[in-house]
């Protein structure tokens, strides 16, 4: 190697994340390829579930926010793990996407003891948002910007988004990945979760129409 080639190198724009290993996972939803990422400004650990030949433009895409509860338990206090089954079944069906599974975003960014704490202010009558405000925490702390490393990783320019909420839209574009349109991930409301449902939809702008005819329109 000539000392050329070592400037070369370390000006190079390097990415935020790296890619640490990959590896086969059947799943009951079909065959998707785990891949595993390190985050190199915050160590944190990240995965991406791929599905066919991902790279270049509209590639159909889940950005999942961590939820324990939801995820693992069904907890019916919110729709989270219902859309995570929903996503795979839909990549699947498409024949090609993304799921990236967002540690880190547990609880809208505040982490799993602070939602558990605002889930009980929320059975004490406090909507989802006002419970945050009374932690003293912020509404919404996530961050986009690994999620868009990993997509530019795996050489994805474009996406079509699998999500009801337009933040995550704005975030990704902000950071630099096309999202050339969002497809929505409406789930069944049920008894225990209109009210957080209705406080997306009224309070965080999260596009639900098919809460209308429920709700009301707003
Ligand atoms: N702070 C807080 N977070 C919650 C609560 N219920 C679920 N979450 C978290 O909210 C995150 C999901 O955010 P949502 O606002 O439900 O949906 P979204 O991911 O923004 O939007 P979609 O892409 O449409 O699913 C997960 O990390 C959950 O852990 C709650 O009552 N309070
Ligand atoms: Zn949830």
């Amino acid at each position: 190697m000539t000392e050329h080639d070592v400037v070369y190198r370390d000006s190079a724009p390097r990415s935020g994340v790296e890619r640490v290993v990959e590896v086969r996972l059947p799943t009951a939803y079909g065959e998707f390829t785990a891949v595993g990422y390190r985050d190199r400004i915050s160590g944190e650990e990240q995965l991406a579930l791929v599905h066919g030949e991902v790279a270049g433009g509209r590639t159909l895409t889940r950005l999942h926010s961590e939820c324990l509860t939801g995820d693992v338990f069904a907890s019916r206090h919110c729709e989270c793990g219902e859309q995570l089954a929903a996503a795979l079944r839909e990549i699947v069906a498409e024949g090609r996407g993304i799921l990236v599974y967002l540690q880190g975003h547990e609880g809208r960014g505040i982490g799993l003891l602070a939602k558990l704490r605002a889930m009980k202010l929320q059975g004490e009558g406090l909507d989802t948002v006002e419970a945050n405000l009374a932690l003293g925490l912020p509404v919404d702390a996530r961050d986009y910007r690994v999620a868009a490393d990993i997509l530019h990783d795996l050489g994805v320019a474009s996406v079509r988004l699998l999500s009801n909420n337009p933040l995550k839209r704005e975030a990704l574009v902000a950071h630099g990945i096309g999202v050339a349109a969002q497809v929505p991930l409406l789930m069944e409301p049920c008894p225990e979760n209109i009210g957080y449902l209705r406080a997306k939809r009224e309070r965080l702008a999260h596009d639900l129409p098919h809460l209308d005819g429920l709700l009301g329109r707003s």
